[in-house]
């Protein structure tokens, strides 16, 4: 028993059904298909899931059947193909590098080091803004984070040995040796260096945590009572004669709803991708081994049944004791679940709040060319929405660093 497929065309299959936003072309077929459906893309088969159930059981009941991906593009064309960890196939490598990411790099005085990077990047980026405010120059959100957010990673990759100089940075890269064909001669730093090398993961990183806060800042400008609590909040908790920082961050219950809500509407990787290792049932339907699944955590996060009004922009949904979620785990899924899911959601989580709460507390924003902040849908293609600018001005409300 197959899931049921739309009519497709020859050659092309269902292409012609989909518009350039995936997440909510594929919302739209399920609808009438189902919860489980095949999607043909040229050549290409997906199934499609829609729904928490079919969700849980591939994340949660046979994870281990799930655990490899696929790779979203043509592989041939992915220079870091054998190298890339988010990417990699369930297996020995996948492991290793999962272990070194749970007990060494995210954990522990790493995770601490990481995180005071973090906080000392997002001063750097508050001086930038104080300068423009004070020439009273427009700034493109997205470029400044941009700068932030690879900044942020080189130090994290590279510690020391991280220079101010973006020019040595680019060098450094360059000169990372990278001979090492063979897998069973590869040892830690080979892999690590690889790791670092690894275009997959420092793009998605980068543009995750770039989209994640552009959109808080564009939800946030078109909500001024939704700013206005925030900041209030930031005001009671920390008083204004020094910068937000990590640490208050359990005190201020708003600022977490506001990142969750904003993960929620705006995820940055709106779907989840798997392979299936061997044959399984999934909801009563036959899932033969190799097929590349697409978990559409999108159309989950905004799906009415769990979530009232689930367009609109609510952080309210995620305070108190937060019934609206009890039991529905796999209605939020913003960094994946199971043995693939983001081992970086707490740095992120951490990171996007001490930014928000920072780029609240410190100014006012006004856009550029009218009143609100352009809300474009989700972006096109597979992706979440790309960095495109963000042309605001801020406007300083309060200096931390003034004598
Ligand atoms: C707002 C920021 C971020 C978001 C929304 C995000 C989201 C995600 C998602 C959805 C996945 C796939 C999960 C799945 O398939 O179940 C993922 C994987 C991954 N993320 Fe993140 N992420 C973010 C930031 C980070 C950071 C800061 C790090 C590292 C420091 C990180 C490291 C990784 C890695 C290594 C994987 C691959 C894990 C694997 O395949 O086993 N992410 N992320």
């Amino acid at each position: 028993k197959c899931p049921p497929s739309p009519p497709a065309l020859p050659i092309i299959g269902h292409i012609h059904l989909l518009k350039s936003e995936l997440p909510t072309s594929f919302a739209t077929l399920a609808r009438k298909y189902g919860p489980l459906m095949q999607i043909r893309l040229g050549a290409a088969k997906f199934v499609v899931v829609s729904d928490a159930k079919s969700a849980q059981e591939i994340l949660r009941t046979f994870d281990t059947d799930f655990a490899s991906k696929f790779q979203p593009g043509p592989t041939n064309y992915h220079i870091y193909e054998d190298s890339s960890f988010v990417n990699a196939p369930y297996g020995a490598y996948w492991r290793f590098m999962k272990k070194l990411f749970m007990t060494k790099l995210l954990a522990g005085s790493q995770l601490q080091r990481f995180t005071n990077i973090g906080e000392q990047e997002t001063i750097k980026l508050i001086k930038s803004l104080l300068n423009r405010s004070k020439a009273g120059e427009p700034c493109d959100l997205t470029a400044e984070l941009t700068e932030v957010t690879h900044s942020t990673i080189y130090k994290m990759a590279m510690g020391r040995r991280y220079s101010n100089n973006p020019s040595q940075n680019a060098e450094i890269r360059k000169i990372i040796p990278y001979n090492c064909e063979n897998d069973d001669e590869k040892d830690v730093i080979d892999i690590l260096l690889e790791t670092y090398k690894d275009a997959d993961a420092e793009v998605k990183l980068t543009r995750d945590q770039i989209a994640a806060i552009r959109w808080a800042m564009k939800e946030l400008i078109n909500h001024p009572n939704i700013f206005k609590i925030l900041r209030e909040e930031i005001d009671s908790v920390v008083g204004n004669n020094r910068l937000i920082k990590e640490s208050d961050v359990p005190k201020l219950p708003y600022l977490q709803a506001v990142a969750k809500e904003i993960l929620r509407l705006h995820p940055p990787s709106p779907f989840l991708r798997r392979l299936s290792n061997k044959d399984s049932k999934i909801n009563g339907f036959d899932i033969q081994k190799g097929t590349r699944v697409f978990i559409n955590v999108y159309m989950l996060m905004r799906d009415p049944n769990c979530y009232k009004e689930p367009e609109k922009f609510m952080p309210e949904r995620f305070l108190g004791n937060c019934t609206e979620m009890k039991g529905r785990d796999f209605h939020y899924l913003p960094f994946g679940s199971g043995r693939r899911g983001c081992p970086g959601a707490s740095l992120a989580t951490s990171l996007l709040h001490a930014t928000i709460g920072a780029l609240v507390q410190c100014f006012d924003w006004k856009v550029k060319d009218g009143e609100k902040a352009d809300t474009e849908a989700t972006g096109t293609g597979y992706a979440g929405a790309f960095a495109s600018p963000l042309p605001c001005y801020p406007i300083t409300r309060f200096d931390p660093f003034q004598e």
